[in-house]
């Protein structure tokens, strides 16, 4: 299966004169130019055998999207308050693990990152790509609960991956089929970018808006593989560390932050189930998807309060992340 899908083209047979640049120089200004790759994320004594005890210290989790299997493992970690509050990071998802406290391993992890950004992050999302046949589809991250002016960091652990960053299609003017042609040619840049085992990519919001990123399966055989590419039998771990402005109660029956309707704890409200406010956000998810010129203020300043959404078949083809 998939878990998303990316919008139908119609212009698309137009486009296949995409300029394509290939990006491998830690340091280099990547996507929007917000977007930076870090190598030798942890010291030799920390690196050494992190894929592992980060494999064994998470609880994965099977996940499903639209009926079918993700195709990776899932966990999620964060910090909770003494209160037992925790961050919330909304996605189009027909399910999501429950979070965990942040595990030692991962907490190691997490300050280094902290180190690198000048932002704090309070919740992450671990993954495991068990192999080559692993992926995640081309996809936007949906910030309604990141804050803004944040940067989201994936960490790469074990088998080297690659991610392809590719700019957003925005709608395009009517013209003749010419022009057309040529806003093609010249609007989707194609950016691959090798993710090193013990590597931080730090993507800005800015990336974010204007290009889609993915990890795309890798079905070569072996021998065309490097041994960057099959360390671990193939397995890489990525942990998605975000600034979440958005939270809940231990409980779960009660959502406040920048995310939500109040914007402060003595001003939390309700958890919302499904329904029309699942609707509107699930359509919010779709726009961000979408578009270059997302308005975060317009689209989700207001707040919602939906926990859980159940996908209806009129808001179709929502990718997950
Ligand atoms: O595995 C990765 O590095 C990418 C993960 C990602 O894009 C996401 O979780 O939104
Ligand atoms: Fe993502």
């Amino acid at each position: 299966m998939t878990d998303s899908h990316a919008a139908p083209n119609e212009t698309g047979r137009l486009c296949k004169a995409q300029k394509t640049k290939v990006c491998i120089k830690p340091g280099d200004a990547l996507g929007a130019g917000d977007t930076l790759l870090h190598t030798d994320l942890l010291p030799p004594d920390l690196a050494d055998g992190v894929f592992t005890r980060v494999k064994e210290e998470v609880a994965w989790n099977v996940m499903h999207h639209r009926g079918g299997e993700l195709p990776r493992l899932v966990a999620v970690q964060g910090d909770v308050a003494a209160d037992g509050s925790f961050p919330v990071y909304r996605h189009p998802a027909d399910e999501s693990p429950e979070l965990h406290p942040f595990t030692p391993t991962v907490q190691v992890i997490r300050e280094r990152v902290q180190r690198v950004l000048s932002h704090p992050v309070n919740h992450v999302l671990i993954q495991l790509y068990r192999g080559g046949n692993d992926y995640i589809s081309e996809h936007s991250d949906k910030t309604v609960d990141v804050a803004p002016g944040s940067s989201i960091v994936n960490v790469s652990l074990g088998a080297q991956r690659t991610m392809t960053l590719r700019t957003k299609k925005d709608v395009l003017p009517v013209k003749t089929m010419v022009e057309v042609a040529e806003d093609c040619a010249g609007k989707r840049d194609v950016q691959r970018i090798p993710l090193p085992h013990n590597s931080m990519l730090a993507m800005g919001l800015a990336t974010n808006r204007e290009w889609l990123h993915a990890i795309r399966a890798d079905k070569r055989p072996v021998s065309e593989k490097t041994a960057a590419e099959l360390a671990e039998g193939g397995a890489r771990i990525s942990l998605t560390f975000r600034c979440i402005h958005t939270f809940l109660s231990a409980d779960e029956r009660f959502i406040w932050g920048a995310g939500a309707h109040g914007k402060t704890q003595d001003a939390k409200r309700p958890v919302v189930y499904g329904d029309v406010e699942a609707e509107a956000l699930l359509a919010a998810f779709g726009e961000e998807n979408h578009s270059t010129v997302f308005d975060w203020q317009a689209t989700y300043g207001d707040g919602f309060d939906v926990l859980h959404f159940r996908l209806h078949d009129t808001i179709d083809n929502v990718p997950l992340n």
